[in-house]
Parts: structure tokens; sequence; C-alpha cells
């Protein structure tokens, strides 16, 4: 049995494991494996690098293909097809209700406590509909409907109606008399009537008058009412129709609801929407921020999906760029796994181009991202979730899964709110943390200070600035603060090259602050004879991927790219990262910094922050920067800001609770001050550290082997005459 086994990773998937050299699952697979297999929605909040991708990829590739390989997600005209649906739900139930094999018969033993569960088909629409329950062992119990948002606990809330062993009727933890009280071997019908709204119980065959009068939102496919059971100490067994019933429902000598079976039993759902229940509209879809995310995910799905058989499980990428009658095309062939950027995704659906009635399950990497941008991305994700149906056409939950390195704000609280039931949190730090893998170093750039900068200014080669100062008087040899804005911004680029060559860099992540000074970086690395490639917003999809592939391949030693790439990159074994400026977020930096330090291997990076204030254009114009040269401050009209650095690293500071170590413009990292030899992009601590280890602590542990043998022998002296009268007797 291999450690992910141990989590519920089916066997069929250990070559797929082994294949990424992946010997135990990380903390954070540990945790959110077993909850999404379990059933839960999850909440993933881990340090970067720490194996998110894989929480949710390997339990969404085995679940998706256990439920495609199950006969109750095929498409048949067998009405028998969807008596599968009628079950109660293992993944939808307190833990210690046991539910047998059949998934028709429950038990909980905990005396004083109650434990429930939902079957597995929502009603919705219109029609009446009956199911019987069968007390097995006498105790406490109630039974009856609740919605997805209700309580398993039926009957005290507003979401759900429950009729209890004591004759009580139960809604909004209200309990009022009602039928009869029932015990062992009673037989009871449940029956939920949707053209008229109303809701009653039956014992033995006699049915009791209407209990409730519901509300119309219970028609809806985002509020309907599942059946739902509750014991204490005690025992039911539940018969949806696949049986037939004890005691028939009519109603004046008429079988009550609307596809009654030939057999009498009823049917759950009607025949126009049993007809769209397929096996080719996608069960799973993956939201990423970027192409690239896409592309690494998909990836990844791909790695565990590609290895399961009978059915294949089919994977699409959907993100702008791609070709988009070859995506149509595969869509009607049919497809399982959808991973892509929202908005792709949202235009498809709404153009009725892309299915969602199979939907399962919604992950949505970097959430926090996509929330906070208040302009596209919350817009979107809202857009999406109105366009998805809360119970997938088979009657499964739609299971939501989050996750980010960033998780803790308000947002992503309300998004969960709005969103996902019950979510289970998988949060193995609390707040946002930096991996310990990453080591991180500030280095202040004070270009009235070191004056290099006037020199490298008139000299062939130098970081071309942004020309936010083109309109302004710049007096080298001067402090002012148009110039020594300007001086920032050439001193940085000489700091860069002073880095690189003074940490021996082979390979590096750049991160700048615009597009425009992504290019003006990459070019100054290819005039000072470096290789680098540049990744951001406005370089075509071709090109970002050429770009990608040739930093990973180790054609290219720089990558420099905007915040694009600051969430998810997953480049093996880089060793250092460069903030070229810091970003305007703060959780942006945990997320830059957080490319190195990734699967167990060390990385450093380095921040370099200006002393002085630094103009930057800060774009609200239309064309977001494109051809701008307002170099006005955005409080006259323009857009440029003067930024504060050191008073952001403050931010950052206090967000992390922690102070960020200072270097000197020669980049002696003070490595012992962290944990003593580290080599970037290397494993922490190889078999020489060990063996420098066990030397340091040699002359210890002999010590301490001295006072155990003298302690024992003073025991056996001071207790000699014990022993004597022991072996005397
Ligand atoms: N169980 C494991 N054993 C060894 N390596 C692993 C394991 N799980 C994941 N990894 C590796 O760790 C690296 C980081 O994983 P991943 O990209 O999923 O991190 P993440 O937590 O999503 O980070 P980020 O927050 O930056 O997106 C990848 O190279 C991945 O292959």
């Amino acid at each position: 049995m291999t450690a992910f086994e141990e989590f519920g990773i089916i066997p069929e998937l250990s070559e797929a494991i082994s294949s990424l050299n992946w010997t135990l699952p990380t903390a954070v697979q540990s945790e959110a494996i077993p909850a999404i297999l379990g059933g839960a929605d999850a909440l993933i909040a881990a340090e970067t690098g720490s194996g998110k991708t894989g929480a949710f990829c390997l339990p969404i590739a085995q679940i998706v293909w256990e439920r495609r390989k199950s006969p109750e997600s095929l498409t048949s005209s067998d009405s028998s097809e969807s008596q599968h649906a009628h079950l109660l739900n293992r993944e939808d139930r307190d833990a210690s209700l046991q539910i047998d094999k059949s998934g028709l018969n429950c038990d909980a033993r905990v005396g004083k406590e109650w434990h429930g569960a939902r079957g597995k088909a929502g009603i919705h629409g219109g029609g009446a509909y009956y199911y019987e329950v069968t007390i097995t062992r006498d105790g406490l119990c109630r039974v009856g409907w609740a919605t997805m948002a209700g309580s398993l606990k039926i009957g005290t809330d507003f979401e759900s109606f429950g009729y209890g062993g004591t004759g009580k009727k139960s809604y909004g933890k209200k309990f009022d008399d009602y039928g009869k009280s029932f015990t062992t071997n009673d037989v009871l019908g449940c029956f939920l009537d949707l053209d008229n709204l109303k809701i009653w119980w039956s014992k033995n065959g006699e049915q009791f008058p209407m209990a409730y009068s519901i509300d119309r939102k219970f028609k809806s496919p985002a509020t309907c009412l599942f059946p739902a059971v509750l014991c204490q100490n005690s025992g039911l067994a539940v018969n949806f129709g696949s049986a037939p019933f004890k005691y028939p429902p009519t109603d004046g000598g008429r079988t009550v609801g609307v596809a009654a079976t030939p057999a009498g039993n009823l049917k759950w759902w009607s025949a126009e929407e049993k007809q769209s229940v397929d096996s080719t509209t996608p069960l799973c879809i993956i939201l990423e921020p970027t192409r690239e995310l896409v592309q690494q995910t998909f990836q990844n799905i791909q790695t565990f999906a590609g290895v399961l058989n009978e059915p294949k499980i089919r994977c699409v990428t959907l993100a702008a760029g791609e070709n988009m009658n070859q995506i149509l095309r595969t869509l009607e062939t049919g497809c399982d796994i959808i991973v892509g950027t929202p908005s792709r995704i949202v235009d498809l659906i709404q153009t009725g181009k892309l299915a969602t009635k199979s939907l399962q399950f919604i992950v949505i990497d970097e959430v926090d991202q996509f929330l906070a941008d208040k302009n596209g991305g919350a817009r979107q994700i809202d857009t999406l979730f109105r366009a998805l149906p809360l119970v997938a056409q088979d009657g499964t939950r739609r299971q939501v899964i989050a996750c980010s390195a960033t998780l803790h704000n308000y947002e992503v609280a309300r998004f969960a709110d709005r969103h996902m039931t019950f979510p289970q949190w998988i949060d193995l730090k609390g707040t946002d943390c930096v991996s310990s893998d990453v080591h991180h170093v500030v280095c202040h750039v004070d270009a009235s200070e070191d004056k290099q900068w006037i020199r490298a200014k008139y000299a062939p080669i130098h970081l071309e600035d942004d020309h936010v100062h083109d309109g302004d008087q710049i007096r080298a040899g001067t402090n002012d603060r148009d110039t020594i804005s300007l001086g920032t911004k050439i001193l940085k680029g000489i700091y860069v090259v002073k880095a690189i060559q003074a940490l021996h860099m082979d390979k590096a992540i750049i991160f700048c602050r615009t597009k425009q000074q992504c290019d003006h970086m990459e070019h100054f690395l290819r005039q000072n004879n470096f290789t680098a490639a540049c990744l951001h917003g406005d370089r075509s999809a071709e090109e970002r991927q050429s770009s990608l592939e040739g930093f990973k391949k180790g054609e290219m030693r720089f990558l420099v790219c905007t915040d694009v790439v600051a969430r998810g990159l997953d480049v093996q074994g880089v060793p250092f990262v460069i903030n070229v400026t810091l970003p305007d977020d703060k959780s942006m930096y945990v997320h830059r910094i957080g490319r190195v330090g990734r699967a167990e291997r060390m990385g450093l990076s380095i921040s370099l922050v200006s002393t002085n204030e630094e103009k930057v254009w800060y774009h609200k114009c239309r064309t977001r920067g494109v051809g701008c040269q307002n170099t006005k401050d955005i409080g006259k009209g323009g857009c440029t800001i003067w930024f504060d650095e050191k008073k952001m690293l403050g931010e950052i500071e206090e967000h992390l609770g922690a102070t960020i170590s200072t270097v000197d413009s020669d980049f002696a990292v003070p490595i012992d001050e962290f944990d003593g030899k580290v080599i970037y992009g290397e494993k922490r601590s190889g078999g020489a550290n060990f063996a420098t280890h066990v030397l340091s602590l040699a002359s210890s542990a002999s010590q301490l082997a001295d006072l155990e043998t003298k302690m024992q022998l003073e025991y056996l002296r001071n207790n000699r005459h014990v022993f004597m009268a022991f072996n005397a007797l």
C-alpha cells in the first residue's frame, strides 16, 4: 500500500504518483485528499509550493473516474438507471450515522446525539413524490425533507421539515403535535407535492392531513428538497421506490405522483429532465487566473487522469488564445474535466456551447485573486455560480473547492458563505505565511547616497527608465525628488546585475512593476550578455509559452515578468527571485517569493527597496497605459503616483508578523542567520549536513551515556538490601 492509498487514493493512481517521484503526501495533501474524497466543500490554505495543486487534482481525477465508471452517471433509457440516485448519500451525512452498502439502511448507535443524512436525489420542478421509511431499531428518529443549505438535524431550521417518533412535526425549531407516535416496524410515508406546495406524512398507510404549506422557492433546483432522515440510537430502512412500497400512495384510488412506473413506484425525475442526463458534459471545472496556470494544472490532472482507463477521462483546456473551433469540436464529442480561465468558460456557458447540467465539482485556484479583482474577476465568478446548478442532473450535490496561499480575507469568507456548503477549512498555518524553504531579504536602494547611477545614465548600457520623468527637470548631483526618483530606477538595474554576479545566479525570476519595465529589463540583461526571456500580458500566447519553456529548459537564465506569473507558477529548482520593486499588494509579495522554495528545495528572494519615494505609472486611463504619456500625478488627472516603497515594506512585514533581514549592496547574504549551510535550488540538508550534525553531537551523546551508567549503578547500590530480601523469598 502506498502512503497515498492510506488517505483514500486508489491503487490505479500509484503509477502516476510514482512517475512524479512523490513518495509521501505533503501535509496539505494529507488533509485535503480525504476531505475532498469524503464529499466536503474545502477551503485549502497552505504556503506556496506545498502541493495544493496535487491536493485537489488527485482526488478529483479519482472521483470523476469513479463516477463515470459507475452506472449512475451513464446515459440510459432504462428506468432502473435513475434508481441509483435514490440512495442515502454517504458523502452528505453526520459521521456517526452508518449507511450500509445498499445505501438504503442507516443506523446511529450513539446515545443522546442526533445523526442525519440526506438522500442523493434532490427534487425540483413539479409533481408529487413519496418515499417510505421502516423503523428497524427503536430509538429516536425523524424523517422528512431538507434543502442542501438545511441542517441534517431536520426541522431545526427554515430549510428542512421533519416528523418524529414522538408524534411531532417540526420546522424552524418549532415542534407541534402531528399524526401519531411510531416505533419499530412501523412504516412511515413521506409526501412532497411540488404542484400544490405541501408536505405531509403517513403511518402504516394512514395518511395524516397536510403538515406544512411550503414556499415556492423549494421548486427551484438551487433550493430544492432532498429526502432526509435523522436518528438517535435507532435504525431506519428507506425505500425510494427501487422496491415495491408497502403502502403505495393513493389519492382517491390514483397513485400519487406525476410519473408513476408500471410497478406503481414513483420516479424522481420527470421524463424531460431524465433525457438530458448524459456522459458528454463535464463533471468538473477548474478555474485558473492565467493561461500558464491553466496549462500547468491541466498537465497535473492529465498525469493522474491519463493512467485511468475504462472509461478514459477526457480533459480539456479553455483559455484565451486557443483554437476555438477545435475546442468546440472536443466539447461536442464530450469531456469530463475542464481547466480554464473564467472569461472563456463564462462566455461558452452563456452562448450555450458548454452545458453544465452534469457538473459536480468547481475548483477555484487562487480564489482570492479573482475576488479581489473588482472589475472582471469577481463579477465573472458571480456570473459563473449563477449559471451553474447546485445539484447535478443525477442529484449529486455540487462540491466547491477553493485554494490559495493567501486565503485569509473578508472576500473569501463572504464567497464561502454564499457559494459553499459547510466548507471544511484546510488551513495548516493560520495566516498567510512564507515557507521555511524560502529565505527572503531586502536590499535598500538609496540613489541620494549611491551616485553610481549618474555615470551609468550617460553610459551606453544602462536600464532604460519608464519615462515618467521625461517632462521633469533632472539635475544630476542634486537630491531633488524627481532626480532621485529617476536615479533609483537606474540604480536598481545596477543592483540587479550586482546581485546576479555576487550570488552566481544561473537562474532567477525577476519581477518588475510594469510590462514596459519588464521589456527594458529583458533588454538590459541581454546587453549584459545574460540570456533572458520576458513574460507579461502584452506578449502573445506563443511568445509567453516559448519564454516559459525556454526558462524551464534552462535555455534562458532569467525570466522577467509582471505579477502575471507571481502566483502558482511551478518551475522546478529555481533558486532565486529578485523583486525590482515591491508589489502594490502585500499578499502578492507572498506569492512572488513563493516561486522559489518549492518541493522542499531552498530558495532566496531579494527585494530592492528604495529608501526614497519613486514616481511610477499608475494607469487609470481608458487604454490602461497603451500609448499613455500622461505623467501628471493621479490627483491632477494624470497616471502616475509617488510610490513609498519603505512604507509598503512596513505593511508587508506587519502582514507577515516578521521583520525581513537586510543585506548591503554587496549581496553577502547572511546564510548563517537562517539555518546554516544551504544551497539555493537544492534540497535542504544533504548527507554532509547530517554528518556534521552527528559529529557535533557525538561528545554530548557520550557524556549522556556515562551519566546514565552512573545513575543505574547508583540505583542498584542504594537498593541492594531490597534486592537481597527479594531473592531470599
Ligand atoms: N507529495 C509530493 N511529494 C513531492 N513533491 C510534491 C508533492 N506534491 C507536490 N509536489 C511538488 O511540489 C511543487 C509545488 O506544488 P504545487 O505547484 O502544487 O504548489 P502550490 O501549493 O500549489 O503552490 P502555489 O501556492 O505557489 O500555487 C511541484 O513541483 C510539485 O510537483
